[in-house]
């Protein structure tokens, strides 16, 4: 029996493709054990009280909130996310490899959250299949890449380059047709997902080549995986753990459940029924905040600086412990420290760390982001106001990937977006067949809240 509460195609598009095909029926089989349970929470417990709202909540960010669904990730504030229920430590133990790689592949944690279910070898590499056949960037949106000053900024070009690849958006051309249905939604947003995380690597290689490499290309390489060929495109290292920590590095920053500034603008963008090029281009625009994303490239910059001012001494607990309280007097943050929601050191940063030691103890950088995770937490402890003093994800995949020779730390939010892509396509891609509404929450002026609290 089929629920309205879930949007199921009548009479479904055939892919071209077995892949798509699988895809599409998994995501239908999951979306139909669903539908009773998402009919039920509408029709039975819509009314049901999940907290009340506060006026620090209202005017503090919304922390705390809890008011919006994402089906592929929950976080728990001390023990971090979880795709679909797995922790990134049984992600990394359980999603398929590249050979001879301990990394679980990032487009296999991309089925996972679309599917809720772990991906077979074969499955992960007829998904790669089908993303090289996609991957090909429209001459139109090559030349509009080539042609941006080598100044702007990474992140600005990605989101250019996002919002010039909309036009070959599927729900877009399907949506203007007249003739696409509400329980069709979900099936071209799914095309638009495959095309904009297959696109969105070489994309972003290109970008990274023409600022820092001389419009120097280097060809995808269609026998690669996902994440292994955006790193051998970026091409700065032939080290094969430069594709592991690509691969990690995009595993890892997939999805954050949706309240995050990238996933909820995407999300937000594509209540409107804007398709995922739109969406996503203006989740990449939240990503490059310097509060969010854009922390992993100040991160970065801030330990070379803090390493150039130390001059070659070692550095100590007591000489960052000062860096640290310089960096709070000058009025700014320190970079990939504390989290929105987060109540204790990020896994992903765990997992990061254990990396760079298992391959790189040595390197500077590392050790000197050893010595931040002593010296950093007491300080931002001692100011009586931060929540979480931990370091966040951002804290060190600078660091891991800088070893290898990617230093541009301009660069870094763009590997992020790569990443994000996954999670965000494939929220969007759930909102719609659950049939998710046009998003508004009500503001209030600052005199409408004196009158309410009197
Ligand atoms: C992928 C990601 O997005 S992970 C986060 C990446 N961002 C960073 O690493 C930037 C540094 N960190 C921060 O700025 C913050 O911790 C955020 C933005 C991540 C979270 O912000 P909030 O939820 O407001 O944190 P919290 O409630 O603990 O903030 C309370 C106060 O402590 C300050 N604070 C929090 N973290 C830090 C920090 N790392 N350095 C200095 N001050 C901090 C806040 O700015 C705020 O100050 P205010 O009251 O004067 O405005
Ligand atoms: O969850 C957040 O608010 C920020 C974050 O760590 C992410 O988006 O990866």
């Amino acid at each position: 029996m089929m629920h309205k509460a879930l949007r199921f195609p009548g009479r479904q598009r055939r892919a071209f493709s077995a892949v798509v095909d699988t895809l599409k029926h998994k995501i239908q089989g999951l979306a139909e054990k669903k539908a009773p349970q998402l009919t039920a929470l509408r029709k039975e417990h819509g009314g049901k009280v999940l907290g009340e709202t506060t006026v620090g909540q209202c005017i503090g960010g919304m922390r705390g909130i809890t008011c919006m669904i994402s089906e592929t990730s929950l976080l728990d504030p001390m023990e971090g996310i979880r795709y679909r229920g797995r922790t990134l430590q049984d992600c990394m133990d359980q999603l398929p490899k590249a050979p001879g790689s301990k990394i679980g592949l990032p487009e296999a944690s991309f089925w996972l959250l679309l599917t809720d279910e772990i991906p077979s070898d074969a499955e992960v590499k007829a998904l790669n299949e089908e993303l090289h056949k996609r991957s090909a960037l429209p001459e139109s949106v090559v030349k509009t890449i080539d042609s941006l000053p080598k100044d702007t900024h990474p992140m600005t070009q990605l989101s250019i380059g996002l919002l010039a690849l909309q036009p070959t958006s599927e729900f877009g051309k399907a949506y203007r047709s007249g003739t696409l249905k509400k329980n069709e939604y979900w099936v071209y947003t799914l095309e638009d997902a495959l095309s904009l995380v297959a696109k969105v690597p070489i994309l972003a290689a290109r970008i990274f080549r023409n600022v820092f490499m001389e419009g120097k290309h280097i060809p995808s390489d269609p026998s690669m995986d996902w994440a292994g060929n955006y790193a051998q495109m970026l091409g700065v290292s032939d080290d094969a753990l430069f594709k592991d920590v690509t691969r990690m590095y995009l595993m890892l920053h997939a999805d954050h459940e949706a309240g995050n500034v990238s996933a909820h603008t995407t999300h937000l963008v594509g209540s409107a029924l804007s398709d995922p090029y739109y969406s996503y281009a203006a989740g990449v625009c939240g990503l490059a905040g310097p509060l969010h994303g854009l922390a992993n490239q100040e991160c970065l910059r801030w330990l070379k600086n803090t390493r150039q001012e130390l001059g070659g001494k070692e550095p100590t607990v007591e000489v960052l412990t000062q860096f640290a309280k310089d960096t709070l007097a000058s009025g700014k943050v320190i970079p990939g420290f504390g989290h929105g929601v987060l109540r204790n050191t990020d896994p992903r940063y765990v997992i990061q760390r254990q990396f760079a030691q298992d391959n790189f103890p040595n390197d500077p950088l590392v050790k000197l982001a050893e010595v931040c995770f002593q010296a950093i937490p007491p300080v931002l402890e001692a100011t009586g106001k931060v929540k979480n003093p931990w370091p966040n994800v951002d804290a060190l995949s600078g660091t891991c990937m800088q070893y290898f020779g990617l230093d541009q730390e301009d660069y870094y939010t763009v590997i992020f977006a790569v990443s994000r892509a996954l999670g965000c396509t494939s929220n969007l891609v759930w909102s719609r067949m659950m049939g998710l509404p046009i998003e508004r929450p009500k503001s209030v002026t600052l005199d409408w809240l004196s009158t309410k609290v009197k």
